[in-house]
């Protein structure tokens, strides 16, 4: 079969978007996982952290489902509901939208551009559950915010929470950016473990001054990516539980990828929303042939690249030269 695909991206985190509203492509479960392999791996022409399958919805402008590079769905995506969001803006023509989404349904507006002429979209990140159960997390603890896991670290203080895909935090320095002690934490939670037994994303953050963080994500079901949307969110919002950051405020989250703004509501006690604004920028528009039971052997049949990604670079330099800043 043909299968028309869009890559783009949300700071750097790429993806391929599928749309299944204006194709009726009928895929099972198990095609979906084995597309998700076969066209993110980077050692072909395609390549990407996830798959976005863009449906109708009975109740929404449209549905986002998101599978991760190994074939596991998520409940969210942060960076990929704003491609979702300029991807059914443009469909659509309707500027403010409600995705429905594993979870939930969430507001996403086109909105003024974070850099020069950027095509950006303000996502909401809901419901932030903070109940271990929930991630799932069994660490013997009903919540968990800033302390120390002991099968982890001797040294680091952790907050878990689910936005709802579930998503570990630990605020350090630049040594502790550059040791290896993300990867070796991350591998251990998202492999076979009893403390995770789902996995978890697990972020990096440095304060880089007032209202600016830097984060580092391993994602769950990928490993580094340049910048996790959902991980973003959370931890704005974990620097205002710290009180480093205000609700209300804008935070500007540097990654490696980019960069993006956060703004962090409270609603209630323990209950929180945040804002996610940042690019969506289109990379190619291709047309592939796929046997579904094969996918691996998927051919490319034509590939149109677009020109916007030159723009993006301006703000992908700006964000590398804060970050090398400080870790250098
Ligand atoms: N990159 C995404 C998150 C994708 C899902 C994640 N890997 C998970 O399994 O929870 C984002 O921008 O939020």
């Amino acid at each position: 079969m043909n299968i028309d695909v869009t890559k783009c991206h949300g700071s750097g985190n790429d993806f391929l978007i599928i749309d299944e509203i204006s194709n009726s492509y009928n895929f099972s479960e198990t095609e979906r996982k084995a597309l998700a392999i076969a066209l993110c791996d980077r050692s072909t022409q395609l390549g990407a952290d996830g798959i976005l399958f863009v449906m109708s919805s009975e109740h929404s402008d449209a549905k986002m489902r998101v599978f991760n590079a190994d074939g596991s769905e998520a409940s969210m995506c942060g960076n990929g509901l704003r491609c979702v969001a300029r991807y059914v803006n443009e469909l659509t023509g309707k500027d403010n939208m409600i995705i429905e989404t594993m979870k939930a349904n969430l507001y996403a507006k086109k909105t003024e551009s974070i850099y020069d002429n950027i095509p950006t979209y303000r996502v909401e990140i809901s419901p932030v559950i903070f109940m271990a159960d929930k991630l799932p997390m069994y660490i013997g603890k009903e919540t968990l915010v800033n302390e120390k896991i002991e099968e982890l670290s001797s040294e680091l203080n952790f907050t878990a929470l689910a936005v709802p895909n579930p998503h570990l935090i630990t605020l350090v320095s630049p040594e502790q950016i550059q040791s290896n002690e993300q990867e070796r934490i991350s591998e251990y939670v998202n492999g076979e473990n009893p403390l995770f037994p789902d996995g978890v994303n697990v972020s990096f953050v440095h304060i880089l001054e007032d209202r600016a963080i830097y984060v580092r994500t391993y994602e769950r079901g990928v490993g580094f990516t340049n910048a996790c949307g959902t991980a973003m969110s959370a931890s704005s919002l974990v620097t205002c539980l710290l009180d480093i950051n205000e609700i209300e405020k804008p935070i500007d989250v540097f990654n490696n990828g980019g960069k993006v703004r956060c703004i962090v509501h409270q609603h209630a006690e323990q209950h929180y929303t945040i804002d996610l604004i940042g690019n969506a920028t289109y990379l190619y528009n291709a047309s592939i042939n796929v046997n579904v039971d094969r996918p691996q052997e998927f051919i490319i049949k034509s590939k149109h690249d677009l020109e916007e990604q030159e723009l993006y670079k301006k703000l992908e330099e700006h964000s590398k030269e804060v970050v090398t800043k400080v870790f250098s």
